[in-house]
């Protein structure tokens, strides 16, 4: 161990996405095999004897970067110091539920969350939203951390990343490692849209390498859109290990940055570039440099790609007024 631990604050922690990270952050698959890690694990009160439980087990890994873990049902102290936020338990939609009782009752969960993070998060703190709608509840947190760099709030679109790689290197016949800048663009939702437009394999360009727009239109955009709700058909359950993996990723990237001359993709704070409405938190191409997401800058945007970041950046303008008009940004 060559330093201070870093303060890891997660919500949901009894949850399955929950029990797919805890074990790849105590093994140092976050912040790599140098960072020791002390875990601040949130849960409801009705949750906390079962992540009591996966405590016992993180225990019995004897992980050598895991320097403590620590449980609580409330916000303020477990984001007290955290360094870094990964906000996973949300209100799950359950049946009868409409969109706006959803973002309501996460409204309660993110609201508090943003306040706790605005009193007692480190000065550094890095947060990535996992917990769905995530774009939206990112927002929420965000709009109620004032004090808090704006930029600090991100929301995850990683595993759509991911998704459209395998997607994509199953097509080719290829390794996800000869594919670069593949983008998602918009919500974590169905209207995200997964772009081909700038992306290369082995240095070529992607969408003429498949010369299939059939393809790309009415089976890659969809099986990778509507891939959550494919799991769940399923498993059942949604995604998990998978959601996990793509975390590790996200903040993986944010601390040691990107590749040169590739790209990833979150959800980060638009400053208006690409005709993103400033503020929204809208997935993008970005770069991570220095402990820092950007948002890649200058790019053509061509007529297959306009109208659809143009729908799913509207969905996002719609959850922000549905959750301004019940007050909680
Ligand atoms: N962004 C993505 O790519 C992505 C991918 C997969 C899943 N998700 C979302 O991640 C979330 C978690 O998924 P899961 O499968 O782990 O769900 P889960 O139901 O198994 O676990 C959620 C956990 O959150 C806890 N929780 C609820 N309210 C809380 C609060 N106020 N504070 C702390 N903990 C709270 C619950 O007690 C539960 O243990 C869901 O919203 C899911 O839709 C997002
Ligand atoms: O939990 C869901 O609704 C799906 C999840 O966001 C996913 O993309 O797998």
């Amino acid at each position: 161990m060559t330093q201070a631990p870093v303060n890891v604050t997660v919500t949901g922690a009894a949850g399955q996405i929950g029990y797919a990270l805890l074990f790849r952050i105590a093994s140092g698959q976050l912040l790599g095999a140098d960072t020791p890690v002390k875990l601040r694990l949130l849960e409801i009160p009705q949750a906390v004897k079962a992540a009591e439980g996966t405590a016992m087990e993180l225990d019995d890994g004897a992980f050598p970067l895991l320097a403590g873990i620590d449980i609580f049902d409330d916000p303020k102290q477990a984001f007290s110091g955290a360094n870094i936020g990964l906000l996973v338990g949300a209100r799950p939609r359950s049946k009868g539920m409409e969109r706006g009782d959803l973002l309501e009752a996460n409204g309660g969960i993110f609201k508090p969350q943003g306040e706790a993070i605005n009193a007692g998060a480190a000065d550094d703190i890095k947060v990535l939203v996992v917990g769905n709608p995530a774009n939206t509840n990112a927002l929420i947190a965000q709009s109620h951390a004032p004090d808090v760099p704006a930029e600090r709030f991100t929301a995850m679109t990683r595993l759509d990343h991911n998704r459209a790689l395998a997607q994509l290197a199953k097509k080719l016949g290829v390794a996800v490692t000869d594919l670069k800048k593949v983008a998602i663009w918009g919500n974590h939702s169905a209207t995200q849209y997964p772009s081909v437009q700038h992306a290369e394999v082995n240095g070529k360009n992607v969408a003429e390498t498949i010369n299939d727009e059939a393809w790309l239109a009415d089976t890659f955009i969809p099986t990778v859109a509507k891939r959550g709700a494919a799991i769940i058909e399923a498993r059942g359950l949604s995604s998990a290990a998978s959601a996990a993996s793509a975390a590790i990723d996200h903040v993986y990237t944010w601390v040691n940055g990107t590749p040169e001359g590739d790209w990833t993709s979150a959800g980060v704070v638009s400053d208006g570039s690409y005709g993103v409405p400033e503020g929204l938190i809208s997935s993008f191409p970005v770069t991570a440099k220095d402990g820092k997401y950007e948002i890649v800058q200058g790019l053509e945007i061509d007529e297959f790609s306009r109208p659809r970041i143009d729908a799913s950046v509207a969905e996002l303008a719609e959850e922000r007024d549905a959750v301004r008009k019940l007050g909680l940004i």
